[in-house]
């Protein structure tokens, strides 16, 4: 089983790929999902959030509230070290446990993981292949405020909390342009799928 970081900068199109991939049958598993998961209430992290942020980071039932976490934390980069301080290490042991249950269960040739910040993580280190999706910067603007309903402002902020695309692309083993429609992406996923699968020769 290859196991695969799938990754790009936000909007960049991890997502629509991943269902793609998905749908040529790779098993899929998404990091911002475990990034939910290890601040739900009744966890340490969640507890350590508010340790640090204070009680106002929290909605009236419980749960984080993550707009408010944003704003702190994509206007002040000391803040966004914190939450990643406290996040990351978190996300990180979650994630070999998820590598370790599917190379044992094997029932695929492909897992892929999503991972936004696969290189600022360094989780790079636990996958075999990091793949890189990229876009055009002023269609990533677009497509981030029309499917946020955000402003301008906020989509800038959190694409300068990421490490710069073209540096990616220097460490990515493979690049799957997403700036245009959709059957273009299709056709390179498919190119590189089928390769994916000719290197694993079909061993789970
Ligand atoms: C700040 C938080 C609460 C905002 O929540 P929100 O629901 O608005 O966004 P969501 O989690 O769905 O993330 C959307 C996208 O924002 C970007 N993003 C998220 N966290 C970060 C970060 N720490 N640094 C840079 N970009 C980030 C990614 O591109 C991600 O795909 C949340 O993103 C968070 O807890 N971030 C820290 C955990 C993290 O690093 N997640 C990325 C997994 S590697
Ligand atoms: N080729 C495309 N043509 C048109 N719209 C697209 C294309 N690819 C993705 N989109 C749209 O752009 C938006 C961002 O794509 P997607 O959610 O897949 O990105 P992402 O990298 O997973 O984002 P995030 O980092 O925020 O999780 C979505 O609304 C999606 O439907």
């Amino acid at each position: 089983m290859l196991v695969v970081g799938l990754t790009g900068n936000i909007g960049s199109g991890k997502s629509t790929v991943a269902r793609i991939l998905k749908d040529f049958g790779a098993r899929v598993v998404d990091t911002d999902q475990i990034a939910r998961d290890v601040v739900a209430p009744g966890t340490t992290g969640l507890d350590k959030i508010i340790k640090h942020f204070g009680v106002e980071v929290m909605n009236p039932d419980g749960t984080l509230n993550r707009r408010k976490v944003a704003q702190i934390v994509f206007s002040d980069p000391e803040a966004l070290a914190r939450l990643n301080g406290i996040i990351h290490p978190e996300i990180r042991s979650v994630l070999l446990d998820i590598i370790s249950d599917y190379k044992e269960k094997a029932d695929a040739a492909l897992l892929v993981i999503e991972v936004p910040l696969l290189f600022e993580t360094g989780m790079n280190h636990l996958v075999d292949e990091a793949w890189l999706v990229t876009v055009d910067p002023a269609v990533q603007i677009n497509r981030i405020i029309t499917r946020d309903n955000t402003s301008m402002g906020e989509a800038k902020s959190r694409i300068a909390a990421q490490m710069p695309q073209k540096d990616k692309v220097l460490l990515a083993d493979r690049v799957i342009d997403n700036s245009n429609g959709i059957n273009e992406t299709l056709i390179q996923v498919k190119k590189i799928w089928d390769a994916a699968v000719k290197q694993t020769d079909g061993v789970v």
